[in-house]
Parts: structure tokens; sequence; C-alpha cells
């Protein structure tokens, strides 16, 4: 098949939507061009004056971005393709890119100019279905962690507060402390499958997203393609066409008509409770037990920290892996884990943070008025090198929540059904 090229389009086609930690992303607008047209270009990023890039090698093949493959070979078995853009494999250019550079960075939020940079020396890049750029209004919610952990493998210091305040909760409780905006959403709500508490999470979400003035990346809207902030009149003016019948831009009956339409969509799509299943079911050991069966399995390793100097899977033994967490995984005892099963969990683990860190996108139906397409992006690979942060983290999150004499009580709605989610 002849590769496609993106220089059989000009940079000027191309109009920035937005970035993450490690891609940026561009919506292709015109002219009409079947290969392009409602596709987004993704590209990698690489932080200022890092050495990575000096490692690709310009003129030598570079292998196709993994993220590709991944979705095809993994991602795809565990999720329905109906729930998950598209991937195809595009030819870059350095003097295109440069191009590009020079006429959207501007585009570019202040403090990402700052930090990163598209890798111009990238030969590669990734083409996904567009489900932003071409649509009236999108919605991107970011849930993060949707269950709490079993009891069985926390430490007596820690199993009171980790089964009864979220990981996103207490997280929230540390960066607030190191300065970050605040939130009430509790991602425990969003997941409840309950109309009330899905309304409760998705209105925390729009006060997150009004006092931060659209900073936190729970929840962006984007109109015509383009990031809105709750600052901007005209924006709040396009929100209001579309979510209200009289055009109303009264922030409460915004807010309340935001959280009618998007807890129907939510409640509408079987993403959430899938997103949820997944997290859980391979998130089973907690990173607490994860490290417990790490150092019981290898007691003659120098400890490094979880994970240290443990090999990157590659595609083929994570072909295996959901062969596994389809057949024997789930009749495995959890309980006591066999170590013989050690490089498993710790792959389960990484495909858990995967879950527990992507996004999904709410767009309306072209088909249907008063329906969404919920779509799930940024399902990339975690790789082995995070399970020592991870750990690191788990800890200080924990101890700062307890230091703080918090006591938020969180909801799991497949575990608990009992009590309220509130801040106590
Ligand atoms: O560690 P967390 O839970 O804060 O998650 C990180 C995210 O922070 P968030 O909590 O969403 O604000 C973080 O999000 P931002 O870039 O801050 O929007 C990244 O998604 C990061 O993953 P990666 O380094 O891009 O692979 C995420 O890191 P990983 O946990 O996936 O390593
Ligand atoms: N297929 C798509 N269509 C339209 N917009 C997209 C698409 N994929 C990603 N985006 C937009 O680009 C942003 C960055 O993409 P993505 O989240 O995959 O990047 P990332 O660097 O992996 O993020 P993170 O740092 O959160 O892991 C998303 O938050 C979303 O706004």
């Amino acid at each position: 098949m002849t590769p496609t090229l993106i220089t059989e389009t000009k940079p000027e086609d191309w109009t920035y939507i937005s970035e993450g930690g490690a891609t940026i992303v561009f919506s292709y607008r015109r002219p009409h061009n079947v290969q392009f047209s409602d596709h987004v270009l993704r590209l990698r990023k690489v932080a200022h004056g890092s050495s990575d890039n000096t490692l690709l090698d310009t003129n030598s093949e570079q292998p196709d971005d993994p993220m590709i493959a991944f979705q095809e070979n993994i991602i795809s078995k565990l999720v329905p393709s109906e729930f998950l853009p598209s991937f195809v494999m595009v030819v870059l250019d350095e003097d295109w890119l440069r191009s590009l550079v020079i006429l959207r960075d501007g585009d570019r939020p202040a403090e990402r100019r700052q930090t990163d940079q598209i890798d111009v020396r990238r030969t590669k890049g990734v083409l996904a279905t567009d489900l932003i750029g071409g649509m009236p209004i999108a919605m991107e919610i970011k849930p993060k962690w949707g269950f709490l952990p079993t009891e069985y493998h926390l430490s007596p210091e820690t199993v009171a507060l980790k089964t009864r305040t979220c990981r996103f909760c207490m997280h929230t409780s540390l960066r607030v402390e190191q300065g970050a905006v605040d939130t009430t959403y509790c991602p425990l709500d969003l997941f409840s499958s309950d109309d009330t508490r899905v309304r409760k999470a998705l209105g925390a979400l729009w006060a997150g997203w009004y006092e931060s003035n659209g900073s936190l990346n729970n929840l962006r809207f984007f109109v015509q393609g383009g990031m809105i902030k709750p600052d901007d009149d005209h924006s709040v003016q396009l929100l209001a066409h579309f979510f209200t019948t009289d055009g109303s831009t009264d922030v409460q009956n915004l807010r309340q008509s935001f959280t009618s339409v998007l807890a129907q969509a939510l409640l509408d799509s079987p993403v959430l409770s899938l997103l949820s299943t997944l997290q859980r079911t391979l998130d089973v050991l907690d990173v607490e037990g994860l490290s417990k069966l790490y150092t019981q399995t290898l007691p003659d390793l120098p400890y490094n920290g979880l994970g240290s100097s443990v090999p990157d899977p590659s595609m083929d033994e994570w072909k295996d892996f959901v062969r596994i967490y389809h057949s024997d995984y789930h009749s495995w005892n959890h309980t006591v884990p066999n170590p013989r099963h050690l490089r498993h969990y710790l792959m389960a683990y990484l495909l858990s943070a995967t879950f527990k860190d992507c996004s999904i996108i709410i767009s309306p139906k072209s088909t249907q008025v008063g329906s969404f397409d919920v779509t799930i992006i940024d399902v990339d690979i975690k790789s082995m090198d995070r399970l020592g942060k991870w750990e690191r983290l788990d800890r200080k999150i924990v101890e700062h929540y307890k230091s703080s004499g918090s006591q938020r009580r969180c909801i799991d709605s497949q575990r608990v059904t009992q009590l309220g989610c509130t801040r106590l």
C-alpha cells in the first residue's frame, strides 16, 4: 500500500486543536481530500533541550508510532472499535513540520510553548479520526480513577483511608496544597451509573471548568474545533446556544442544562462502565500489593523501586497478556497472587494505568438529534519505568491525606451502596 504523505497537504490546511504531555493535535480543514478530511494529525513532542531527539536517525527508517500497533493489537481487543478513533501512519517531512511550527506555535498555551515543541525529526506521525474539528460542539472529559481498591493487599496504615476516599480526591487534596485549583469532582460519582450522582459529578466538573477558567484538565469544551474558555463571552454564548432553548447565558441555567444533557449522554453509553471495569480488573493488587509481590518474587535483586530494570513487554507479550486476560486471568486467586504471574500482574497494572489516564470525547451524532457519540482517546502504552513513580506518588498522596485530617467518603457503586459521597 502506498503510504500517505503529509506533503500532499499544506501546513496552512491544519489548525491547532489541543495537546497533552506527549502529543500535539491538529485538525485538517480544507480543501476536501479523501485521505485527510475529517482527520487529525497527531505529532509527538520533545522537551526543549532534550537529548531524546538526538537518538532519532533521520536518515534511516524510523519505526511507526507504537500507538498504532498498540491500539490495533491490544486496545481494540478490550474496547469495541466503535468507541475508538481509527489510526493510520502518515509520512512526515522536516521542512513541512518547521513551517507548521512557524504558523501554529502561537496558538499553543504559553506554558506548553515554554516546555516543549513538535519533534521535527520524526519521519512518521499518526492520522486519526477527527472527533472535535468537524463538530459544532464537543466535550472532553478526563474521568481518571473509577474504583476503590479492595482491602486484601493494603497495609494497616493505608487500608482505612484507601477504601474510604478515592485516589482522585486524595490527589486533589495534595495538589491543592501545592497551589492547584480545588475541585469537588469525584470520579466515583461519574462512574456510578446513577442519574443523581452522575449529574453531581458533571456539576462539579462544570464548576471546576468555570472557576479555573478552563485550566483544569478534567473537562474541556470545543466549539467549531476551537477550545473555549469561560471568561470569553462569545464562547459562553455559543455554549448557551447549544445547551439551552432560549440561548440564556445565565451561568446556573447553563450549568443545569449542561449536566442534564451530558448525564443522559453518559448514562446511554456503555463507555464509562467499560472503563471502570477495565481499570479495576487490571489493578487487582493495588500498587502496594504489586510491590509486595515484586519483592517477594525477586528477593535477591537490589530494590531500586518497583519495576526498576524490568524490560518493557514486546507486542507479542502484550498480545499474549490480552489472551490470558480474556481466559485464565479472572480465575486466578488474586488475594494470594502466584509469583509465577508477576510479569502479567505488572503488565496488567500498566494497562490499568492507560485506562486511568485516558479521556473521552462526547459529541452530538450527526444522524440523530439529541444523541451523542462517546469515544475514548489517549490510550497510550505506559512503560515499566513508571512503576517506581506510581509507587512513590501513592505513598505521598496517602501520607499527605492522612496528615490533612480530611475524611471524604467516596462510594464505589460496584462495591458499596449504603453511604453518601460528601466532603466531611
Ligand atoms: O500521575 P497522574 O495520575 O497525575 O497522571 C498524569 C496526568 O496528570 P493528571 O492527573 O491527569 O493531571 C498527566 O496529564 P497532564 O499532561 O498533566 O494533562 C499525563 O496524562 C500523565 O501521563 P503521560 O506522562 O502523558 O503519559 C499522567 O501520568 P501517569 O500517571 O499516567 O504516569
Ligand atoms: N482523535 C482526536 N480528535 C480530535 N482531538 C483529539 C483527538 N485525539 C486527541 N485530541 C485532542 O488532543 C489532546 C491531546 O491528545 P492526547 O490526550 O492523546 O495527548 P497526550 O499527550 O497523550 O495526553 P496526556 O498528557 O494527557 O497523556 C486531547 O486532550 C484532545 O483534546
